[in-house]
Formats: C-alpha cells, structure tokens, sequence
C-alpha cells in the first residue's frame, strides 16, 4: 500500500491542497500501477510560526520580507 506523506507550509487554499492530493494520487498509481483504493496521500500542514529554514521560521522569513518591501 503506497503512502505518501507530504509536509507544506500552512496557507493554501482548499482548492489548491485538493488538487495537489488528486495530481499525486494519480502519479502514484500510474506510475506504479497499483489501484485506487490502496494509495494513501496525507498532506501535514504546518504552521509558518514551527517551520524554520536556515535558522529563520517562514513567519520570520515573511515578516522580513514584507518589510524589506515596504522599504
Ligand atoms: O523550507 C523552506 O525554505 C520553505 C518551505 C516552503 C514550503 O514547504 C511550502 O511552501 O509549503
């Protein structure tokens, strides 16, 4: 039984994460051939405030950004 388990930022719409779990759904069973009902994708949202990238969490990365755009 594949599992897919994939961690994104928090943030996207319904319409985009629905489409994101339908396209993989469908990449793994073509390319591996297996049916429907044994394929299981997860999307993990997490919050921007406890995803930290190079030493920065993505609410910091973000919080920045805005400002260096206001400037
Ligand atoms: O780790 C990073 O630098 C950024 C990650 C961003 C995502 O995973 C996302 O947009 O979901």
């Amino acid at each position: 039984m594949p599992i897919v388990r994939i961690d994104l930022a928090e943030g996207r719409d319904p319409d985009t994460l629905r489409a994101c779990l339908h396209a993989v759904h469908a990449a793994i069973r073509d390319s591996l051939g297996v049916r429907d009902e044994q394929i299981r994708v997860l999307l993990n949202e997490i919050p921007p405030r406890l995803w930290s990238s190079g030493g920065q969490t993505l609410a910091e990365r973000a919080t920045h950004t805005e400002r260096e755009q206001e400037r």
